[in-house]
Order: C-alpha cells, then structure tokens, then sequence
C-alpha cells in the first residue's frame, strides 16, 4: 500500500521539561540566562534572569503520530502542557483517521479553527509540532528523509553560524560566524551601552577583522537605542542587528532598516508566525533576513510559503534554531545560504546536540559545517531515556 493510502490512527501529545526544544528551560549557570537584555529587563526584579520572569515556563511539546500501519512520526516544539491540551482536546479531530498526506487541509483546517485565539505563540507552536511530525511521519513512510520530500538539497552540507557567548571559541571550532546576545538595553543606560561596544570590541579584537560577529538584541530596544547601538557597532564590523524591536512594531524596524548604516543587515521574525506576519514585515522593507523557528512560524507547510514570499521580496530566509527541523529546510533553498547554531554547552565552549539530550541521532557540526541526516524523516529518534509526561488524553 503506498503513502497516500495510509491513514491516521493515533495522535498523542507528551511533555517534556529540561532542555530540548524549550531550549531556555536550562540550569541557572548557562550562558543563555546572564543578563540578557529582554523586553523585561526596564522591570528590576527581572533584569537579571530571563527564568524569573517564566522564559522557560512552557516546556517542550513532544507530538506523536502513528499511521495505521504502526509507524510513527513525531516531532518537538516549545510548547508543554497548554500545547499538549490543544492537540488532545482541540486539533485532533482534524488528523485522525485522514490520509497522512493531507498536510494542507490538516494545517488550514488547524489554522482557522483556532483563529478565535490563535494567529501565532503557543497555538502556532503546537500547529507547528504536528505538522512537522506529519513530515516526520510521511518521511519513515516514504523511506526519505524529508528534505527529499522537499524537492531535494541544492548543497551538500549546510554552512553553520553559532549563538552563543563565545565567538572566539566558534571561530576555532570552524564556524563562518557567531551571534552573541546582547546584555545591556535601554534601563542600563549609557554605561550599559560603553559595556556592549566594549564586549564587542574585545571579540572582534580575538576574532580579527573577517569572521562575522553578529548582537542579538532579544527584543529588548527602541528605534533611538537600536540606531546608536547599530552605528557605535559599525566602527567594529557588526555584520547584523537582530530581534531588536518588540515583534508587533513593524513600523520600528521599517525605520530602524533605514536608519542603519549602510552595510549593517536588520534581521528578525523568530517570534513571528504564518505568511501573513511574515507578508507584513516583508512589505514593510522591515529586514534584510528573516527568520523564522520552524517549530514556531506554521511548521513546514508554513516556511515554505513564508520562503517563497521572501524570495519574492529579495529576502534571505535564515531560520531561527530549531535543529533537525531547520536543517532539512534549508538544505532544499537557494535564499536560505546558512544556518544557525545555537551553543547549548553552559559555557559555549563545546558543542552538544541543539536539543541535547532530547534528541538521538541529532547531527552537529563539524568544522562549521553540517550534513543532513539522509536516514528517513527527520533522522533523529525520541531518547527513551528521558522522561515524558501525557497530561490528556482524548
Ligand atoms: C541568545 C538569544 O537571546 C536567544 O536565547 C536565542 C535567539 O534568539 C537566537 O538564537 O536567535
Ligand atoms: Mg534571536
């Protein structure tokens, strides 16, 4: 029986804490919770630690669907109980029992189905998990790996910038570039703003002049702030801005865009979801990049629309983390030139698996540069030895 006859039979949604793809959900001496600048850090209580005011409250979805044959897709996601209930109790009527290849009626029906309070955040993230399980789950059927679904790769490895706090240890480990995040906004003031060039400066001092460096700004700045910082950060070779606005202020990046110097890419869109998000910010003229979380924006059967609408607009597409999910994306585009990898070892001095240790068979770079699992689906597996939790049922 091929693919196309295969149905849904069951669909379960799991939770998972510690890591994974809540990759924020990590102990209180990692790099990716020391005062990082956020749309909070004005309140002083949560200037400090991005964990007190719930950045890991979620936890990690884990959806798992299985066909009537037995085999089974899944996919992770940031999302935890409330995404977990949505599935059990809201979405799944609109899988079970249909053909596992009707990824499109399956995503516009979700979609619309929860206009009423959904549109993007959690309800997309669980969207996002189910339709990248189906992926997952057509891909075990088919005997593919899903960037073979996907039209197949046009290179044969992908070419890996990394995230994390230590660009001179990214440099060494091979990578093209390294994105720090930003630790002082607007409430530090103008010594906040001395300390961020001064971080910059130094690494560019280790880094020499070619290797990319690159602030994440985590939402955290106005347009005046995001102006200063960009030209204080030109005179030492910032490559790109990103996430510097809140993400509702289209406005502010289509200015921000303008007011940059010329050279400095304006990048943004993790925390934007569907091609009407993305549609807005790319008529806008709001960045030079985009980048959406696959796991976030609409899944698969979203990104590829997005990524179409950014080819159009003479966008890149460089999306956000994500892992495996990403991978096999952007193998498959030409507007997708590299990728991200987010340094999850506590300090950024090695590299573990982007969703360590959710993920077996995860890959991760090797001289900056990674090669797609060909093993079918996403190539990765569910680590058994880490436990997951049901808290509905249907
Ligand atoms: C480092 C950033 O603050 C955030 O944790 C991750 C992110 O936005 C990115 O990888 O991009
Ligand atoms: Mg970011």
């Amino acid at each position: 029986m091929s693919s196309h006859q295969r149905t849904i039979a069951h669909v379960r949604a799991y939770t998972v804490t510690g890591g994974g793809a809540d990759y924020h959900d990590q102990g209180s001496d990692h790099w990716i919770d020391d005062h990082i600048a956020t749309p909070m850090s004005g309140y002083p209580g949560y200037a400090d630690s991005r964990q007190s005011f719930g950045i890991n409250v979620l936890g990690t979805l884990m959806v798992e669907i299985e066909a009537d044959d037995g085999t089974v897709g899944f996919a992770v996601s940031t999302g935890g109980e409330l995404g977990a209930w949505i599935v059990e109790k809201h979405l799944v009527r609109f899988l079970e029992g249909a053909p596992v290849t009707d990824l499109e009626r399956i995503w516009d029906q979700m979609y619309r189905s929860t206009l009423f309070y959904g549109r993007r955040g959690i309800v997309l993230n669980t969207i996002s998990a189910i339709d990248l399980a189906l992926y997952d789950l057509l891909g075990r059927l088919r005997q593919e790996p899903v960037y073979a679904l996907l039209g197949g790769p046009v290179r044969e490895e992908l070419s890996m910038y990394a995230t994390g706090a230590r660009p001179d240890i990214a440099k060494e480990l091979g990578f093209l570039g390294g994105k720090m995040p930003l630790h002082h906004g607007p409430a530090d003031g103008e010594e906040g703003m001395e300390q961020n060039i001064a971080l910059l400066a130094d690494m560019r001092e280790r880094v020499g002049e070619d290797f990319w460096l690159m602030y994440d700004c985590w939402m955290s700045l106005d347009v005046d702030y995001a102006t200063r910082l960009a030209h204080r950060a030109h005179e030492h070779g910032l490559r790109w801005l990103e996430e510097a606005l809140i993400p509702d202020d289209y406005w502010g990046y289509r200015q921000l865009r303008k007011n940059a110097p010329s050279g400095m890419l304006i990048t943004t869109g993790e925390h934007e979801a569907t091609r009407w998000g993305f549609r807005q910010l790319l008529e806008m003229g709001a960045a030079d990049i985009i980048q959406p979380d696959v796991g976030w924006c609409g899944g698969i059967t979203e990104l590829l629309k997005i990524s179409a609408l950014a080819d159009a607009h003479g966008a890149m597409v460089v999306p956000h983390g994500s892992s495996v999910y990403s991978y096999h994306f952007v193998i498959t585009r030409t507007n997708s030139p590299f990728s991200e990898f987010l340094m999850m070892h506590p300090s950024a001095e090695e590299i573990v698996p982007m969703f360590s240790p959710m993920l077996l068979g995860e890959p991760v770079p090797a001289d900056g540069t990674i090669r797609v699992p060909d093993t079918p689906g996403f190539g990765v597996e569910f680590n058994p030895e880490i436990p997951r939790h049901r808290p509905h049922t249907h």
